[in-house]
């Protein structure tokens, strides 16, 4: 462990009383704090819920330093833990955070085990090896049966041994927004080709696909004179009838289609979607830009629709990071919907929606297969809204959202008058 990433373990830990713990357990996120004194009261509903089960519980916090080594590290963690912990101990992410500071969220696990399981997990933790310093606590039932203390393990790193080790968990209110929107700049969501760029860049090395993906990239991001022609997105979730809808508009317009990942990262497409999101999502964010290029040149020439963009990018990292009910998300006019300034602006565009049991008989018609994200947006009702939500969030364009259940024939007039209004084609 060098020096500079000891650093980070440092200041995580110097910071302990002042950061706030979340757990996501069951789609719902449970928080705590710890003190040095211990006080009376109940202890959070987090530790009351395992209390029943088990008497230990621990929590592992990614400490490193290189934002791209650190998002495998956490990755590389979940697989080290599920592939040894004994069964019966349920991993839940977990992270900490400053109230309100920016950047200040690490992630991690939290899990817990009984008494048969813990000469088992004990012995794991103490082998445990992970490319960036983890912070392993424990905690136990304090002799009352009801406060928890939580016990800072020895790291390998000697300047820790100064530190304090013993604290106890108490209660923490729950923060206005979900703790992953204090990281969602840049790191799921970018708002500049340069940003997520960089990130691709650094990845060379661990990812020999990203060196290709760069080659394809355009020298920079120019912000170009508009287009001469319209240039209409059309977005929504899958099956809502894009497809259907951007062949049609193609063909009634004699408009060039465009998509957004372009066909040239297709060969990419499935490595990056098995990459943490800080590399995912910048995978597509580049995307936007190949498209734009494209658009670019075609729009000189004819009007252009585009089957997704920058709408689907932000809107799916947004409802992905964040977690929970429709309030977790950030509030809408807040700076993550905002469109990048140096990201060519489409006409139009508009957003596909149809009710969850259409779009369902929708997807079984079409029997295609469907990606990880698909399914969990059929099993999961308040991803989607989430999903829905951020896209309605968006601003600089925003969308126009247009109810797709009708006939393919009647969406398709509907968005004509739409883009006739507004282009006057
Ligand atoms: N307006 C519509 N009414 C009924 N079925 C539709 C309509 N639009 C599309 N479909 C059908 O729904 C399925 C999904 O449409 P598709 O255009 O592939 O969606 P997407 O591109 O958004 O995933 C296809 O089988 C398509 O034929
Ligand atoms: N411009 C885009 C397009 C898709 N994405 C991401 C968002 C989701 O994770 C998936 C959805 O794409 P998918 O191919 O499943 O959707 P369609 O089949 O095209 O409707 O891709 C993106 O981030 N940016």
């Amino acid at each position: 462990m060098t020096s500079r990433m000891a650093r980070k373990t440092v200041s995580v830990v110097s910071q302990w009383s002042s950061r706030v713990f979340s757990v996501e357990l069951d789609g719902s996120s449970h928080y705590f704090a710890i003190q040095e004194k211990r006080a009376g009261g109940e202890a959070p509903g987090i530790f009351r819920l395992k209390a029943q089960r088990y008497e230990r519980c621990y929590s592992l916090l990614v400490c490193g330093e290189d934002r791209v080594r650190t998002a495998r590290s956490y990755w590389e963690l979940r697989d080290k833990l599920t592939g040894h912990l004994s069964p019966g101990c349920d991993l839940s992410p977990m992270t900490s955070f400053l109230p309100n500071v920016k950047g200040s969220l690490i992630r991690g696990y939290f899990f817990s085990d009984n008494s048969q399981s813990r000469g088992q997990t004990e012995r794991l933790l103490q082998t445990l090896t992970c490319s960036d310093p983890v912070l392993v606590c424990s905690y136990s039932k304090c002799e009352d049966g009801q406060m928890w203390r939580q016990h800072l393990w020895p790291a390998a790193d000697t300047q820790l041994v100064e530190m304090p080790t013993d604290y106890y968990v108490v209660p923490s209110e729950p923060p206005a927004y979900h703790p992953s929107v204090l990281n969602i700049i840049n790191s799921d969501v970018f708002y500049s080709f340069e940003e997520a760029h960089e990130v691709l860049e650094k990845c060379g090395d661990i990812i020999p696909e990203a060196k290709s993906v760069v080659e394809l990239l355009p020298n920079r991001a120019e912000a170009r004179s508009k287009p001469d022609f319209p240039v209409i997105v059309i977005e929504g979730l899958d099956a809502t009838g894009k497809t259907t809808l951007t062949e049609s508009l193609r063909d009634t317009l004699g408009a060039v289609l465009l998509r957004s990942p372009p066909q040239c990262l297709a060969p990419w497409r499935a490595r990056f979607d098995r990459e943490p999101p800080l590399i995912r999502r910048a995978f597509y964010a580049l995307g936007n830009y190949i498209t734009a290029e494209q658009i670019g040149q075609q729009g000189m020439k004819t009007p252009v629709i585009v089957d997704r963009y920058w709408h689907s990018t932000a809107a799916y990292a947004i409802a992905t990071a964040v977690t929970g009910p429709l309030s977790n998300l950030p509030a809408e006019g807040s700076e993550v919907y905002r469109w990048p300034s140096d990201l060519l602006k489409p006409t139009l565009v508009v957003f596909l929606t149809v009710d969850p049991e259409e779009r369902k008989r929708r997807l079984r018609n079409r029997g295609l297969g469907k990606t990880a994200e698909e399914e969990e947006l059929d099993h999961n009702q308040l991803f989607r809204l989430r999903v829905e939500e951020a896209y309605r969030r968006i601003i600089g364009p925003a969308c126009i959202a247009v109810d797709a259940s009708p006939s393919a024939d009647q969406v398709l007039q509907q968005v004509l008058l739409l883009i006739r209004g507004k282009c006057y084609l």
